[in-house]
């Protein structure tokens, strides 16, 4: 991209807020989903306890989730054994499903077959795994997320560490001309998520800065444009 464009030429394929329901009120999440109408979708955190150190919630609560809002769920699946759980998600009615890299023995078996069920596929990566390993399997892809926290909690701050390898996905996903969605997820705020998306990224996981804030739907509406001022 030419550096005489404007700033905000940059930003032009679009900024996707998808706030994280691992922030938000368990015992009333119905309620909680309809404090983010505005969102471009619900990012759900499912954990095992054994590929990060938390537990949180597994199928069931996806499909009632599903039941109880129109928004499309994303679901971020930090589990072992992603091949064997997967799909599940996928049929539940997830538009897209992401498994790790980490933890799948099979990724791109993996991929085509959430695609076979009808979601999109999702793969995540560690933020100290390298994404240059997975750039030929980038057409297996809908969606690429990049964690800027060390998967597990909410709350952390954005590790700036990974700047660098967006920018080379963003680079790789401009090359191969292969409409991959670019997620971020970990320590967003109205600062960090200018950083990210300068860095490429075009898909924004927030939990804590959405759910933290009293008015949820005007703390997606301030991220949505903070990277455009
Ligand atoms: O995947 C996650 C943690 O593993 C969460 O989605 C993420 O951390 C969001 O929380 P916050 O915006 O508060 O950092």
């Amino acid at each position: 991209m030419s550096h005489a464009m404007p700033h905000h030429a940059e930003h032009s394929r679009g900024i996707h807020i998808h706030p994280s329901i691992l922030s938000a009120d368990f015992a009333r999440l119905a309620e909680e989903l309809a404090r983010i109408r505005n969102a471009d979708a619900v990012h759900v955190d499912v954990m095992d306890n054994h590929f990060v150190p938390n537990l949180t919630l597994g199928l069931p609560v996806v499909q009632a989730i599903r039941r109880a809002t129109d928004l499309p769920l994303d679901v971020h699946l930090m589990i072992q054994d992603a091949d064997r759980w997967a799909p599940a998600y996928a049929e539940a009615g997830a538009e897209s499903v992401t498994f790790h890299a980490e933890a799948a023995g099979a990724p791109i078996r993996l991929a085509r077959e959430l695609r076979s069920h009808g979601a999109k596929a999702g793969m995540a990566l560690k933020p100290a795994t390298a994404v240059e390993p997975y750039l030929d399997m980038l057409e297996e892809l809908d969606l690429l997320l990049l964690m800027t926290v060390e998967p597990g909690f909410g709350g952390q701050p954005f590790l700036d560490v990974v700047l660098p390898k967006i920018r080379r996905a963003r680079e790789a996903l401009d090359g191969s001309g292969v409409p991959v969605a670019l997620q971020v997820d970990g320590g967003v705020t109205r600062d960090t998520i200018m950083r990210a998306a300068e860095a490429g990224a075009d898909v924004f996981v927030a939990g804590s800065a959405v759910y933290g804030a009293a008015d949820p739907e005007a703390a997606i509406d301030e991220l949505r444009s903070a990277p455009l001022r």
